[in-house]
């Protein structure tokens, strides 16, 4: 790979991107339906009309209002149509070409950038089965029988899942009060930080993706807020698993970062012992250093390390598949909530209040153990880039409602 070139545009410190990431999303304007553009310091790449003026094979997929056209061509459109963005917004080009299409990000509205196809939560940090072990299961091992033999999931819910910004209503459902059972808002309502991986390339029923084919089928990655309500799932999820305790809502942020572009990210993922199963050994594992922050109105409260992930994106993309489980273009698997060992590392807010028993101090002085209506969160992250940069990979965000307020 090459250093990238500097960026022609704009880039300063506080922009949203540089030059380099180039994620893709699905925006409108005041005038203009929603459509694909790619995110370049502050502005939106209008990419219909840019492609069609240059030619481009394939130009079509973006005038759509979802990323699943573009993200279905394969691995060589998406790297032809990134090479060509790389070439178009670093030192060289005619900027006549590209200034006509820039639409500044202020001017424009987001939407979701494709039509979530499944989705499937991992399980993958071992700091955060741990935790969560000891906080539910005080009298049994921390860690489950299976979960250093595979990446332990389940499916969620597509239909929930939403763009960043979204206002995340408190769900009501039954949970365990004294001695009863008691139908109301949930007062344990939660975040899981996590990232997000999205499928372009689907795959045959009947036909696992090898552990290192990964790359042929993950177009990219988002940020992922899996919203629980821990009292409804600690009643209701024994022994089937998550239920109504996550599905009200998954938050995702509104660009997908290419895959292509976290190539500087890759690292050796922790040592795993046992060593695991062939159909999980990979011949150069995708560890990501991929750092993420979680804020509580206004006050960052963790720091989560991707790094420390136990189970890849690849080892768990050939998990799902080993069944003869089929994958669709715009397939979200999650990683499962990132918490690192130490406490400013933990990705929910159940473990960084170790279930309430030690509440969290904002900067305001307000104190936290759960979500309060009102509430703000922002997850954001970071990864090296080329000569050593660092890529800022976007942000979700979004805010409690009270419980039954449909905002309408
Ligand atoms: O260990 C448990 O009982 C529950 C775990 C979770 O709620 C986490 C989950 O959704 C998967 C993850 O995000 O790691
Ligand atoms: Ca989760
Ligand atoms: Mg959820």
């Amino acid at each position: 790979m090459t250093e990238a070139k500097r960026s022609r545009l704009e880039t300063p410190d506080g922009a949203m991107f540089d030059g380099y990431t180039l994620p893709y999303g699905v925006f409108s304007t005041a005038r203009e339906e929603p459509r694909v553009g790619a995110a370049v310091g502050d502005y939106v790449i209008d990419l219909a009309p840019l492609a069609a003026v240059e030619g481009l094979d394939g130009g079509h997929v973006f005038d759509r209002p979802s990323l699943n056209p573009f993200m279905s061509l394969g691995r060589p459109a998406w790297q032809a149509v990134r090479d060509w963005l790389l070439e178009l917004v670093t030192a060289g080009s005619p900027s006549e070409l590209l200034e006509p299409h820039l639409v500044p990000l202020s001017d424009v509205e987001l939407h979701m950038p494709f039509e979530v196809a499944d989705y499937v939560d991992f399980y993958s940090s071992r700091s955060h089965a741990e935790n969560v072990g000891k906080i539910f299961r005080p009298d049994s091992p921390s860690l489950p029988a299976a979960w250093r033999h595979l990446p332990i999931g389940y499916h969620g819910r597509s239909a929930t899942v939403v763009p960043s910004g979204s206002e995340i209503v408190r769900p009501s459902g039954l949970r365990r009060s004294g001695d009863g059972v008691v139908f109301g808002p949930s007062n344990r309502l939660d975040i899981e930080a996590e990232v997000g991986f999205v499928v372009g390339t689907p795959s045959e029923r009947g036909h696992p993706v090898p552990v290192d084919d990964f790359t042929e089928h993950v177009f990219g990655v988002v940020l992922v807020n899996d919203w629980s309500a821990r009292d409804l799932q600690a009643f209701e999820y024994v022994p089937l698993g998550p239920f109504l305790g996550k599905s009200f809502a998954t938050s995702i942020s509104p660009w997908v970062v290419p895959l292509a572009a976290l190539e500087h990210a890759r690292i050796e993922p922790p040592v795993r012992d046992p060593e695991p199963a062939a159909y999980l050994a990979e011949a150069e594992p995708w560890g990501l250093d991929i750092r993420l922050e979680v804020e509580w109105n206004g006050t960052v409260v963790s720091q989560p390390p991707f790094a420390e992930m136990y189970w890849t994106p690849a080892q768990q993309l050939a998990h799902l598949t080993v069944n003869g489980a089929a994958v669709r273009t715009g397939e979200l698997y999650a990683s499962g909530t990132v918490s690192g060992p130490e406490k400013d590392e933990r990705g929910s807010f159940l473990e960084l209040s170790w279930n309430g028993s030690e509440p969290v101090v904002l900067d305001n002085g307000s104190r936290r153990s759960f979500l309060e209506d009102g509430d703000t969160v922002i997850i954001r992250a970071t990864a090296p880039g080329p000569g050593g940069t660092r890529l800022k990979l976007g942000e979700v965000s979004g805010s409690v409602r009270p419980a039954g307020d449909s905002g309408r």
